[in-house]
């Protein structure tokens, strides 16, 4: 049974003003840890001078209590929002952070993450866990405005009406009107949900769920949750975040520091090569076909192809003597470089060796040449002596660098992608149409699906160290000098220092240091967070990686992220059914078989939070299209809202869209609006909607926080609108092969009203639709 204290009329204000008291208390809690750690900041910050210890732990106070009061500020809304009564205990408070008392440390406010908390995501009437009543506690502004019980006995077992836990709390937080940022859900978070959250951190889960299910605000509690409880280990390590596009990264970005966390890193696949912001468009099929497996072997052949034995031999001018190198000499020296097993860059020495080798012989043989006609006349030493003299010379590097070249990822794969005959050397397995479709200019930028070519080439190319090295060393030296300067300064002023030179107790600094160590000290300790570390190490191995929107990823970008987690601790949020990408899943299975076999769980959300019944019946008719044997998510609600369909005359469809946009913003009042269109008429369509709403945002990273968004289907993936109109949709389904299932997504982006604009016939799959006026 559940009794809703929630109605203005019905709240009991005994009952409201006893939960106002205690939820002062806590507020007072929190200001009274807040002062405390600003007086600390302030004095952190005020403090001057000391050893080099005292500023180090000056630095890490001024990082921590910068923190705490960032996670104080976070948790100032909806700091408690639940309270657990049990049968045989004393209550228990829920909320966003653990407080506990001054003095006794008593527990005042459990975090919802705690053990203890469990029961108030969980307890059913049927299963009550020893709770005797759960509440819903709504504040605003430290005010208590409403309560919702749920008393949980056998009774409300028997109840034939068992609703969602909390369902008025629950239906409030999905009714409410959009931000253009997702909100957390931590008040209102369903048992299969709450099982996913706290599900174990070693393995792969993959949460598999139709639209609306709640797979990216699972995965980002379970990223805050794992945070809480695995704390040491996963705060060492750090927690990667991939979504498909910045947008989407912004419209989740405030999710985790509102559940007060920061730790984490959040990244698109464009983002996850150092160096590299990947934000270039490529058609489709080009990026599908870089997304495939085969293109490890193209990389593979494409070093090959950069490891050069010319037809004709090299002719070589050192100090005006001629040396030539024969094909066979080069070819040789490869294959000995090939054999040692190293990855190219790291074989280059090998290679090196025997070509220097080959010429030293050749100059050996010119100068020590026994005019008698007996054996040469040079020994080991002079031949050493001449290998070095012959690597020193800029003819012969620049040979060697022409014939087995140091390469940087950028430049294999930059110089792949803008040459027909490297890509026709290094690619015959694909067709010359496919060759054409990679094909690109000098200028064209990264795009998304170059960066798990990088980090493949990565791979294959090894780093080579050894300039990084030799420049730690530099520095190394650098700071040595510099050291020593400074310790020559110390002894130089010792007699002003100290009164009595000679005196044998005073021990000066020089005795105490060297100057390497000194050297050393000065090195800036390197003061970057976890998340900052990781992010600029490609070989970095993160404690538990999540991707959301998971469906759209290549075979190949897999490959980069399993490297990015090398203990297989993952979390794969997705829906097969709305993959787009054409090098995207069809199955689980298949994408993470090469990695982990068969040993990957899988968890299914059937609950659609987001998309009304009315909405929903709709896009039950595109998905039986893209695959009977899939299963719509059942709407948690209906709005009464029926969606609409304009067929408007192709020419008319401009104006028409602007009369539409205009209505439906009067409709949602501050909600949003989403308009999604067919890629091919973004622009046009863009001019249309700006002219009816000039504040409207369009662009590669629209502003979701603006009344009204024009967008594609890719990027609207993962969004959401409180409506959505859908124009041309079979524009947008005609757009790709993989369109049915571009427009179950369009179709299922509205929270509360959906309409179509069509210019042509309606898709089939839609016929069900009411026509407008
Ligand atoms: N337990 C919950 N309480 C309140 N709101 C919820 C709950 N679960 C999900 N929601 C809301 O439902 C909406 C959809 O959630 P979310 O975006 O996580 O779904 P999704 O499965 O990732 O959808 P898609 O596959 O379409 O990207 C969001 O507004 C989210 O806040």
């Amino acid at each position: 049974m559940s009794t809703s204290a929630g109605h203005p009329d019905e709240i009991r204000t005994d009952e409201l003003d006893r939960e106002q008291e205690y939820v002062g208390t806590l507020y007072g809690r929190l200001d009274d840890l807040r002062e405390h750690a600003a007086q600390r900041l302030s004095r952190a910050l005020r403090e001057t001078g000391g050893t080099l210890q005292d500023r180090s732990q000056r630095e890490s106070a001024v990082a921590l209590y910068s923190e705490q009061l960032a996670q104080f500020s976070a948790v100032e809304q909806g700091l408690c929002f639940g309270r657990l009564d049990f049968h045989a205990a004393a209550p228990r408070y829920v909320g966003r952070i653990g407080l506990f008392r001054d003095g006794d440390h008593q527990p005042l406010l459990l975090d919802w993450r705690a053990p203890a908390a469990r029961p108030f995501y969980l307890a059913t009437a049927a299963s009550p866990e020893g709770v005797a009543r759960r509440r819903y506690i709504r504040t605003r502004d430290r005010k208590v405005v409403g309560l919702d019980d749920e008393v949980l006995d056998l009774a409300a077992a028997r109840d034939t009406h068992a609703g969602p836990a909390g369902e008025a709390a629950l239906l409030a937080a999905i009714g409410a009107t959009r931000t253009g940022r997702m909100r957390d859900i931590v008040e209102t978070i369903q048992a299969e949900q709450d099982r996913v959250i706290r599900a174990d951190l070693d393995g792969v889960l993959v949460v598999q769920g139709g639209p609306g299910t709640g797979k990216t605000a699972v995965a980002l509690h379970r990223a805050a949750y794992l945070l809480y409880t695995h704390r040491r280990e996963l705060s060492a390590r750090g927690v990667l975040i991939v979504g498909p596009n910045p947008t989407f990264l912004r419209y989740i970005s405030q999710v985790l520091p509102s559940l007060a966390e920061t730790g984490v890193l959040l990244r698109t696949l464009g983002d996850l090569f150092p160096g590299v912001t990947a934000r270039a468009d490529e058609p489709a099929g080009a990026a599908e076909i870089k997304g495939r497996l085969a293109m490890t072997e193209v990389l593979a052949a494409a070093i090959r192809d950069r490891q050069r034995v010319p037809d004709e031999p090299l002719e070589i001018v050192v100090e005006r003597d001629t040396l030539v190198l024969d094909p066979e000499t080069i070819r040789a020296a490869r294959a000995s470089a090939r054999r040692s097993g190293k990855l190219h860059n790291l074989a280059r020495p090998i290679f090196d060796t025997e070509i220097v080798h080959a010429l030293a012989r050749q100059v050996a043989d010119r100068i020590g040449a026994d005019p008698l006609g007996g054996e040469n006349l040079l020994d080991e030493a002079d031949l050493a002596e001449i290998r070095r003299e012959l690597r020193a010379e800029p003819e012969v590097q620049a040979v060697l660098d022409w014939l087995w070249p140091i390469l940087t990822p950028q430049r294999l794969v930059g110089s792949l992608l803008v040459s027909a005959d490297r890509l026709a050397a290094a690619a015959p397995q694909l067709t010359d149409a496919e060759r054409a479709l990679l094909l690109r200019g000098p200028e064209h930028g990264w795009t998304p699906a170059d960066v798990p070519l990088l980090d493949e080439a990565a791979e294959l190319l090894g780093e080579d160290d050894r300039a990084a090295a030799a420049r730690q060393q530099r520095e190394r030296r650098a700071l040595a000098e510099y050291a020593e300067g400074a310790l020559e300064i110390l002894t130089g002023s010792r007699s002003i220092d100290v009164e009595d030179e000679d005196d044998p107790e005073i021990l000066s600094a020089t005795d105490l240091l060297t100057a390497g160590r000194l050297g050393e000290r000065h090195e800036e300790e390197d003061r970057r967070t976890t998340a900052e570390r990781a992010a600029a190490d490609r070989r970095w191995a993160f404690g538990h990686v999540i991707v959301d929107e998971a469906q759209e990823l290549s075979p190949m970008a897999w490959r980069l992220l399993m490297r990015r987690s090398p203990s297989r601790s993952m979390t794969v949020a997705g829906d097969v059914a709305q993959t787009g990408d054409l090098s995207g899943a069809s199955s689980w299975a298949q994408v993470l078989a090469p990695y982990v076999a068969d040993r990957w769980r899988l968890v299914e959300l059937e609950v659609n939070y987001r998309t009304p019944a009315e909405i929903m019946a709709v896009a039950a008719g595109v998905l039986a299209g893209i695959d009977p044997s899939l299963k719509p998510p059942r709407s948690v609600r209906e709005t009464g809202v029926a969606p609409w369909t304009f067929r408007v005359p192709p020419q008319r469809l401009a104006d028409e869209l602007a009369g539409r946009v205009r209505r439906e913003l009067a409709e949602v009042g501050e909600g949003r609006l989403g308009v999604i269109v067919p890629t091919g008429r973004l622009d046009a369509l863009a001019r249309a909607v700006v002219d009816a709403a000039p504040e409207a945002a369009v662009g590669a990273q629209p502003e979701l926080e603006s009344p009204v968004v024009v967008l594609t289907v890719r990027q609207a993936k993962g969004l959401e609108f409180d409506s959505v109109l859908v124009v041309d949709p079979e524009g947008i389904a005609a757009e790709s092969p993989r369109g049915q299932s571009d427009l179950y997504v369009a179709l299922t982006r509205a929270t509360q009203r959906l309409g179509v604009l069509h210019p042509g016939p309606l898709p089939p799959a839609l016929s069900g639709l009411d026509q407008s006026s």
